[in-house]
């Protein structure tokens, strides 16, 4: 069956990370402002331990953000050889601390650390990762919770793009706890029949090429081709994968933008499609989160 998808104020191909960020980002700072005059401030807590320059562009980001939309926030810098321990107080703290409503430690946490065991001592109601079992839990039984921010960035990319999403066949390449399986959970709430495939899979571009909604979320450059895709597929590419250019590096997605792009009826760029909303989600889980904690009076 080849669904025709109804394409919402999308006369272009390219699927506008960047402004539908910018969308999402004065949202929040207007509801911001409502909770401001009411005398409430929201906070969030950034902890980017060690030094590796990615992480550290993308907590930057983070904060300045965070300041434009009018959420208070601090970046904890940690040395690569803080302690567990240290770690683990440090959260602590910040779970105890009313100023703030958000935590997000950046990942991934040095060698040897417990990665379960640190995301896990964050309280449930500060997640803004939506990374703890309960809130992951709680996705998969479709109940409101804190929501990993790249999938629910996808989420309103497609509902932007396609409008409803009920009975499309999405396809999501990648089962990451970050990406693949919470953004398997997001499209079988908005009704989709999901397919999560993944490196052990068989005859995966057969399975690709039945997608409605192609989902591409492994980390390998340019791995899906024009072939992997039936006509008129909306594909969101959420690889960020740096690789060797003529003038230093520069950013390729999963899919192959130049040679799926006749086949496609939409597609997200590298940079400039998901990235971007990643970060709004963030603001919007942080705004999410102050009004749940101001709500219980905490
Ligand atoms: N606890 C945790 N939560 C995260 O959400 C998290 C994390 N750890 N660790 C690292 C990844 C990566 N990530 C990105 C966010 C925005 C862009 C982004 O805005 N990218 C721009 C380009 C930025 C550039 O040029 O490097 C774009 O795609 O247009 C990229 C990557 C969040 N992560």
């Amino acid at each position: 069956m080849n669904t025709q998808l109804a394409l919402q104020d999308a006369p272009f191909k390219r699927i506008d990370g960047k402004r539908a960020s910018a969308r999402v980002l004065s949202e929040v700072a207007e509801q911001v402002k409502q909770l401001q005059q009411q005398g409430a401030q929201p906070g969030l807590a950034v902890v980017l331990i060690g030094e590796d320059p990615a992480s550290q562009v993308y907590v930057r980001n983070k904060v300045l953000r965070a300041a434009e939309v009018g959420i208070y926030s601090l970046e904890h810098k940690l040395a690569a050889d803080t302690t567990q321990a240290d770690l683990l107080a440090l959260i602590d703290s910040l779970n105890n601390d009313p100023q703030i409503h958000g935590i997000l430690v950046q990942l991934p946490l040095p060698e040897g650390m417990d990665e379960t065991r640190v995301l896990e001592s964050i309280n449930p109601l500060k997640d803004v990762d939506g990374f703890h079992s309960s809130n992951v839990g709680g996705l998969s039984q479709g109940r409101k919770v804190l929501t990993p921010c790249t999938p629910a960035g996808c989420m309103r990319l497609l509902h932007d793009t396609c409008g409803d999403l009920s009975g499309l066949h999405a396809v999501v390449v990648g089962r990451s706890n970050i990406v693949g399986k919470p953004m398997a959970a997001l499209l079988l709430q908005a009704n989709c029949s999901v397919t999560l495939v993944h490196s052990r899979s068989r005859d995966i571009e057969r399975l690709c090429r039945d997608a409605d909604i192609l989902v591409a979320a492994v980390g390998r450059p340019k791995m899906i081709k024009r072939d992997w895709l039936k006509s008129g597929a909306v594909v969101i590419d959420v690889g960020i994968n740096r690789i060797a250019s003529d003038s230093g590096t520069r950013l390729v997605g999963d899919v192959d933008y130049e040679d799926v792009y006749d086949q496609v009826a939409a597609i997200t760029p590298v940079p400039g499609g998901v990235g971007p909303m990643t970060i709004a989600m963030l603001m919007q889980n942080t705004l999410d989160a102050a009004r749940m904690q101001l709500s219980k009076g905490e």
